[in-house]
């Protein structure tokens, strides 16, 4: 009875605790290190990581599509990162599916009271294997106040080792006796192992009627997403304990680093048991990814095999544009010069006007495929721009490709970046053609055009850079979503037209002259085709009454009468 009474406490205490994990996406607590970061979708992280913070890419600053694939400008648009945006949306069954309960209500309070523990004692957890995941994830338990438990099937191995981080260490049989009130146990042992138990393991009598933090991988990838996963053989073996796939998208090193705010999917057929691991992963200071059923450990357990998929298509066409460039220098700069030699004063072919390849040629590409790319960040937001005002409406999806290339802006934004880099630092030991060729191009170095070209050039450099650190998570969470969403938006738009003027003095004079000496055009005339298109088709919808339209239908308002009735 005074047990009973005690339950009902703690069960209250047990409701604060633990919030509520009846949706999908789980937001941190105050308390916690990732404070501030966005509500969780499926999506990957970048090296410029804008996905805990919610907010997306400068080159996705118009016409970005939410979660739902649709757009909104209403929601924060930052630019280079990664967008909160699912690249990989896996299927969820609804919250409403009823979930096979395999815990009893009683169980599942008593697991929160001995995992909370009564009167501030700590919570709980045993963690079965000692192998490298299996003692960085005890360690990092301990770390936040966790009673740690390693199963080893030799304590003495690992003793010392798990004493300096304040664990206890014991043998499964050992565990079954003294800590069978321990309800949580993480199951950190390869899965063959679990598949090949000897009739007489003490195992299956330690696991009983607890919940099962399955943490394996497989060892290749699941090419057939009809096959069960790990997790799901793991509950079929034990039907009576509660499985719940979470922590194996992690490694051991990112673990023992401490390093936190990475998104911790976290799957299982039971509610609770769910909340409950999701209230260890986020003590760990990860974010907890609700996605219900333990059938989506299917896809979960093929995530650590994803390698570049966001940036496949990026990198693929980046490099088709950088390697045309590369031959239009070629062609244009060079062959050209040896053929206008060749028949100016009939001399033998002159084959130093290759030295400059590795460096010149390279240089130029670079500037080339990166004004290209800037425009392929911008244009796609300018096109959804005149579909939302053609549609009236925000509320309909982009055609596929669209959406595609919408949401490919970020990777294209770091590659136009890294390709901006690498121009400006050849540039920087001065470029053999601007002093061969620039006087006739760009004016003599003492006429405005030579250093309006430059500066142009570095400022849109420059800016760049600033867009790219400013979508680092660490410089974004210090600004304000309005600080930074002006920044992203505008700024973006500063480089592009900065780049667009470093051309545009360039070519000056030279635009128009299509000499097509060596029957192609100049490589100024070229890069500056697809900018000018994505500038003038933007300029309309400058235009105040077209803002204003396309703000309301962005804001959320439904402004053809057509999409109204329908
Ligand atoms: N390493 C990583 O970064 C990651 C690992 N994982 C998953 O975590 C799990 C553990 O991985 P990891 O720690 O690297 O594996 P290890 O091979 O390093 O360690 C496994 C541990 O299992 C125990 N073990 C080995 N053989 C047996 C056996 N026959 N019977 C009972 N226990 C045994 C051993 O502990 P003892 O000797 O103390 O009994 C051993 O240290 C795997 O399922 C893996 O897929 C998931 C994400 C990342
Ligand atoms: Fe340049």
């Amino acid at each position: 009875m005074a047990e009973g009474l005690e339950r009902v406490g703690l069960l209250k205490h047990i409701e604060e605790w633990t919030p509520a994990t009846s949706s999908r996406t789980l937001l941190p607590s105050p308390q916690d290190p990732v404070l501030n970061q966005a509500p969780l979708t499926v999506g990957a992280s970048s090296y410029f990581d804008f996905s805990a913070s919610g907010r997306q890419n400068a080159f996705e600053s118009e016409g970005q599509p939410d979660v739902d694939g649709m757009v909104d400008v209403s929601s924060p648009q930052p630019i280079l990162g990664t967008s909160s945006t699912p690249h990989n949306p896996m299927p969820v069954p609804p919250r409403s599916a009823p979930l096979r309960p395999t815990l009893s209500t009683d169980l599942h309070s008593q697991v929160k009271s001995e995992m909370i523990g009564a009167n501030g004692q700590k919570k709980q957890v045993i963690v079965l294997g000692s192998g490298d995941f299996g003692l960085a994830l005890a360690n990092r338990f301990a770390r936040a106040s966790y009673s740690v438990l390693v199963v080893s099937r030799n304590p003495s191995r690992i003793r010392q080792q798990v004493r300096e981080f304040g664990g206890k260490v014991a043998t499964t049989e050992e565990a079954h006796r003294h800590e069978e009130d321990m309800r949580v146990v993480v199951v950190a042992l390869p899965f063959r192992i679990m598949q090949n138990l000897d009739d007489d393991s003490p195992l299956p009598d330690l696991l009983e009627g607890k919940i099962l933090i399955d943490v394996s991988n497989r060892e290749k990838p699941d090419m057939d997403p009809g096959n069960r996963s790990q997790a799901e053989i793991l509950q079929m073996q034990f039907p009576r304990s509660t499985v719940v796939k979470a922590f194996n998208i992690l490694s051991s090193h990112t673990l023992s680093q401490g390093v936190g705010g990475t998104q911790v999917p976290v799957c299982g057929n039971d509610d609770e048991a769910r909340a409950v691991v999701s209230e260890m992963v986020q003590d760990l200071g990860f974010i907890p990814q609700d996605l219900g059923h333990l059938m989506n450990a299917r896809e979960v357990e093929n995530m650590p095999f994803v390698f570049f998929t966001a940036w496949k298509p990026a990198l693929l066409l980046s490099l088709v544009i950088w390697g045309f460039f590369f031959l239009i220098t070629i062609i244009n700069l060079d062959v050209c010069l040896i053929v206008r030699n060749h028949k100016t004063s009939n001399a033998t072919i002159d084959w130093s006007v290759f030295n400059a390849l590795a460096k010149d040629n390279v240089s130029t590409s670079c500037a080339s495929t990166a004004l290209f790319l800037l425009s392929l960040c911008y244009l796609p937001g300018v096109l959804a721009g005149y579909l939302q005002l053609f549609r009236g409406t925000k509320y309909s999806e982009f055609p596929c490709c669209l959406d595609r290339w919408m949401k490919g802006r970020k990777q294209l934004g770091l590659i136009m970046l890294f390709n901006a880099a690498i121009h400006g630092v050849c540039e920087l030991g001065g470029s053999e053609r601007i002093g061969s060729v620039g006087s006739e191009r760009i004016g003599s170095r003492g006429s405005w055009r030579y250093p309006t070209f430059l500066a142009s050039g570095i400022y849109s450099l420059l800016l760049a850079c600033i867009l790219g650190l400013t979508s680092m998570r660490s410089v974004s969470v210090s600004l304000t979503w309005r600080e930074f969403s002006r920044i992203q938006r505008y700024m973006g738009w500063m480089v592009f037209i900065l780049a667009i003027l470093h051309i545009v003095f360039l070519v000056w004079g030279n635009f128009f002259n299509f000499s097509f000496e060596c029957y192609v055009p100049s490589i100024g005339q070229l890069v500056i085709l697809l900018p000018l298109v994505t500038v003038l088709l933007k300029l309309p919808l400058l235009l105040p009454s077209v803002d204003t339209t396309l703000t309301n239908i962005r804001l959320g308002c439904f402004v053809s009468s057509a999409h109204q009735n329908g």
